[in-house]
């Protein structure tokens, strides 16, 4: 919080002082009703030339200035996000797009449009290559490209996007670096990621969490029970012939009643984003955020978030007697219709290993060959060929598999098929390294024959280990669940260093864990990057997209990761943490703050009154009036005081949140009490000085 942004905060303050925006924090509203009172009577007491006028119109200018100082406190918290959005909204530029239409020639033809990006359509295809920003967010449908992604991640190293595996989603505003993509549109105009990007910056569509309504229905308590309490006190100051006016008491409303808090719940709420954002977090739910600090238990996704999930085929393992060009023809064949990553990268393995031979298969599949398509619950892809198929010459081969070992090994059971010693033993071999095999067979129609092995390898993403350490640290449990096998997910599992491991996990599997540990009462959350993750996903306590990841995968989410860090959990806990924290401390303050207030003051109000109180006026305040004044001054500034620690949090260490809390409410407790009769005493001796306050 500096100089320049109090001040630039201070027009959106003054447009806060609208009922309908106040009346959401029960006791700001209070203040500014009172203040309303004040007003009317000062300026009564002024026309009559009142002798406590001046009293009066002092008390009201800082009634009127503790509510303008709430109103600032969440106006600075909402400006921080503003110089990000700005730059934001620059990457929105609205661009042309090339649409793409069906052509004169029939399917499979195309002609192209330029259009507007804001005109897009959801399910519109769009073109784009080298140099062109991407109109809208999307899904890759064919291609790949390199991306800058700079302008919404910051990171300025391009990424790869491409068709048909979990790495396929795209955002409008980024840029195409190289080749060419074919983009199906996934958001309308006004609904992209960058939308709802600027919108979070700013702040605009936050909403109050369940924690933060509790807490104002709690304030909102304590503000009943003190307006009854000051009420109490008009007839027995009445009686003593002290405590004259309105003024007086709705000064010492305001004194009691919880306005520190009150003031700084929003402030609070906006900077536990803002940290987020900070860190390349966008999350769409506070909620989420909240829970985030209670985790115990996180289940992560092997494949791209793990480890990186550019899963390629780095060799092909023949079985006993087979050739290697058979294999290898085989595994191609069964991959020319696959447009996962793995299945492309099999066909590029296959055309550098192939001996130079010229395919076996032609390029273009023709009408009648069935493509089997992967499903993370067949777990194999393929192809079914008509008799005759001109790809094996020689061979009669009506299907062609690929797929998890398991998978295979059911699928040739079969049809009278095995899988030969030697191809079960380089399967755990290549599992034992944390690759993962797939095995390729083919059906002549009366008897599968397995082939060979095809080793994928995935690299795990740095710095997996020690995060983990650090989670467990922290009380969280890691989970990673794969659709990958035993073995592969055991050896991927033991480099990342997590806690657990769940193998062979369908989509309905990732799911059912996650509601397992839901109903042993445990907060779960879950970071994924794949459709297949996104049921998932959105039944997560907390759910963390990979940015990298499909569509899907970050619509189910309620965070996005823009840098793909499985590990950026342990953050986002942390700001969980400390934001409850926060909360949590200086709720406590501004109790302890109004409870002692109360003790500093009330001594010096009715000293004259009865005697036997003077005695306990151990603060020697100057008088009644000056007592009130300087305490309703101290109840303004205190907020802008703790302004910056409302923004910044409270220092959160990685402690159990019990200890954490408890060590907290004693200092904010103690510091509560204290800081009244200091700050009280100061500003009665300044008081005191003005002539009037007699
Ligand atoms: N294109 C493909 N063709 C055939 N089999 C495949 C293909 N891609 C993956 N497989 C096999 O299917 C298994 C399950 O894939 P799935 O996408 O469900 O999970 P995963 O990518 O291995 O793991 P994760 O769920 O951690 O991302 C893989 O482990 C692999 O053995
Ligand atoms: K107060
Ligand atoms: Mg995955």
């Amino acid at each position: 919080m500096n100089l320049a942004n109090t001040l630039a905060a201070f027009p959106l303050a003054v447009r806060k002082f609208n009922p309908r925006l106040l009346v959401h924090s029960p006791v700001m509203f209070t203040v500014f009703i009172g203040s309303l009172v004040c007003t009317l009577v000062s300026i009564q007491q002024l026309v009559q030339g009142s002798p406590v006028a001046v009293f009066s119109a002092l008390v009201t200018v800082w009634l009127w200035l503790t509510v303008l100082f709430g109103n600032l406190s969440e106006a600075i918290a909402e400006g921080r996000g503003k110089a990000q959005a700005d730059s934001l909204r620059a990457a929105r530029t609205s661009v042309m797009a090339r649409r793409r239409l069906a052509g004169p020639g029939g399917p499979g033809t195309f002609t192209e449009e330029l259009v507007p990006g804001t005109e897009l359509a959801v399910g519109d295809i769009v073109v784009c290559e080298a140099g062109d920003l991407i109109p809208s967010d999307g899904d890759v449908i064919e291609g790949l490209a390199s991306v800058d992604e700079s302008a919404i991640t910051g990171e300025s190293a391009p990424v790869i996007r491409e068709s048909g595996g979990d790495r396929s989603s795209v955002t409008g505003g980024t840029m195409v670096l190289s080749d060419k993509i074919a983009v199906r549109i996934t958001a309308a105009s006004g609904k992209t990621f960058l939308d709802r990007m600027i919108a979070l910056v700013e702040g605009s569509t936050r909403q109050r969490t369940p924690n933060e309504i509790a807490l104002n229905v709690l304030l909102a308590s304590l503000t009943i029970v003190f307006v009854v309490c000051v009420m109490a006190l008009a007839p027995m100051a009445n009686f003593a012939n002290a405590l004259p006016t309105p003024v007086v008491l709705v000064a010492l409303l305001v004194c009691l009643i919880p306005t520190t808090i009150g003031a700084l719940v929003p402030a609070i709420g906006i900077a536990g984003m803002d940290r987020l954002i900070q860190r390349n977090v966008l999350a769409t739910s506070g909620r989420a955020v909240e829970t985030a600090g209670d985790i115990t238990t996180l289940l992560l996704d092997k494949t791209g978030t793990i480890t990186y999930g550019n899963r390629r085929a780095v060799e092909f393992g023949p079985a006993d007697g087979v050739a290697p060009f058979r294999l290898i023809a085989a595994a191609r064949l069964s991959s020319l219709a696959d447009e996962t990553p793995e299945g492309r990268s099999i066909v590029d393995l296959a055309l550098e290993q192939g001996d130079g031979q010229p395919a076996q298969a032609p390029e273009e599949l023709s009408a009648d060959v069935e493509v089997i398509e992967f499903s993370a619950v067949t777990r194999m892809s393929g192809l079914n060929l008509p008799p005759g198929y001109p790809a094996n010459p020689g061979t009669r081969v009506l299907e062609v598999r690929k797929g998890a070992a398991a998978a295979v090994e059911r699928y040739a059971l079969e049809r009278g098929g095995f899988v030969p010693q030697e191809l079960e033993e380089k399967v755990l071999e290549i599992s034992a390294t944390g690759g993962t095999p797939l095995l390729v067979a083919t059906f002549d129609g009366t008897r599968a024959q397995v082939l060979g092995v095809i080793h994928l390898a995935d690299v795990v993403k740095p710095g997996m280990k020690e995060r983990v350490a650090q989670l467990r640290a922290m009380g969280i449990r890691t989970v990673m669940i794969t659709g990958d096998n035993k073995i592969t997910a055991g050896a991927i599992a033991g480099e990342a260093g997590v806690d657990d491991f769940v193998a062979e996990a369908t989509p309905e599997d990732k799911l059912a864990v996650i509601k397992r540990e839901q109903e042993a009462g445990r907060l779960v959350a879950m970071t994924g990057d794949g459709t297949n993750d996104a049921p998932a996903l959105a039944a997560a306590d907390v759910g963390v997209a990979m940015n990298s990841g499909t569509s899907a995968a970050k619509e189910a989410a309620n965070m996005v990761d823009l840098d793909s860090d499985p590990t950026k959990l342990i953050d986002v806990v942390g700001i969980g943490k400390q934001l409850l924290i926060t909360r949590g401390s200086l709720t406590t303050f501004s109790v302890a703050n109004d409870v002692a207030k109360y003790f500093a003051i009330v001594p010096a109000l009715f000293a004259a009154t009865f005697p036997g109180l003077g005695l306990l006026n151990i603060m020697g305040l100057h008088s009644p009036e000056s007592a009130i004044l300087s305490a309703v001054i101290f109840n303004a500034i205190i907020i802008v005081l703790l302004v910056p620690l409302a923004l910044r949090g409270v220092k959160y260490r990685a402690v159990s949140a019990a200890k954490a809390l408890s060590r907290n409410l004693l200092i904010y407790g103690l510091g509560g009490v204290i800081a009244p009769f200091i700050g009280i005493k100061l500003l009665d001796l300044v008081v005191a000085l003005i002539p009037t306050i007699a």
